[in-house]
């Protein structure tokens, strides 16, 4: 398991906004938007590739286009879902699947409520969508699940982590092919399970309390 946090002034210029409780849902979408583009730029530096020939209205050439089986997308609802166009941009041949997990605000354990993948995911790379890491509970059960359907390599793109998450990640998958890309691992955990100073509840600031 490795964490790769992106270091580039345009990303730390959107991050702070989206931090800020003044920004309205219609701006928090569109600059998680934004942001995930900039993360999904470094997270696919090893998406995988094969050679292929083309002609220019020059000459004949040799380039690459991504290889099969194609990469799967895979939002974890609410939140995650709004990190989906901005990811499939970069990566228009993905192949989309969805995971529907809530964590308890009392005991901050997660449960998983709607699966919709494939069940083999042998010999793919997976990109998992989420953009929050706080106590890792969410994404470590996201993952073994990715990982228990064949995945072999995995990628999870968070616009913010928790010292505590990543620590719980490198701990439960530990020798695993992961990677964590974020803007930001910031300072920690409140009593509340919230990072610090993070951004607040990133489902809510989408998409409202929804009761
Ligand atoms: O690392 P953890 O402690 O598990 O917490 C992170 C999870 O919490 C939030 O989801 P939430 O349960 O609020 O669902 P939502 O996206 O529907 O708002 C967030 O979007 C992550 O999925
Ligand atoms: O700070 C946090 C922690 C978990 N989920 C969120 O949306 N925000
Ligand atoms: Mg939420």
């Amino acid at each position: 398991m490795r964490t790769h946090v992106v270091d580039h002034p345009l990303v730390a210029h959107k991050l702070t906004t989206l931090r800020d409780e003044r920004t309205d849902s219609p701006t928090f979408r569109r600059l998680a938007d934004e942001l995930v583009t900039l993360l999904a730029y470094e997270a696919t530096r090893e998406v995988r590739t094969e050679q292929v020939d083309i002609r220019t209205p020059v000459t004949e050439t040799t380039g690459v286009r991504l290889s099969s089986p194609k990469p799967l997308v895979v939002p974890i609802l609410r939140a995650g879902l709004g990190m989906l166009d901005g990811m499939v941009r970069l990566l228009p041949t993905a192949e989309v699947g969805f995971l529907g997990m809530i964590r308890d605000e009392e005991t901050l354990q997660a449960t998983t409520y709607a699966t919709r993948m494939p069940d083999d995911l042998s010999g793919r790379q997976v990109y998992v969508l989420d953009p929050m890491l706080a106590t890792g509970g969410t994404l470590v059960a996201a993952i073994k699940e990715l990982i228990a359907r064949g995945a072999d390599d995995v990628t999870a793109l968070c616009l913010l982590a928790a010292p505590e998450g990543v620590e719980v990640m490198e701990r439960e998958l530990a020798g695993t092919p992961v990677t964590v890309v974020t803007a930001s691992v910031d300072e920690r955990l409140d009593e509340n399970g919230y990072i610090v100073p993070g951004l607040g509840d990133a489902g809510d600031r989408m998409y409202g309390s929804a009761g």
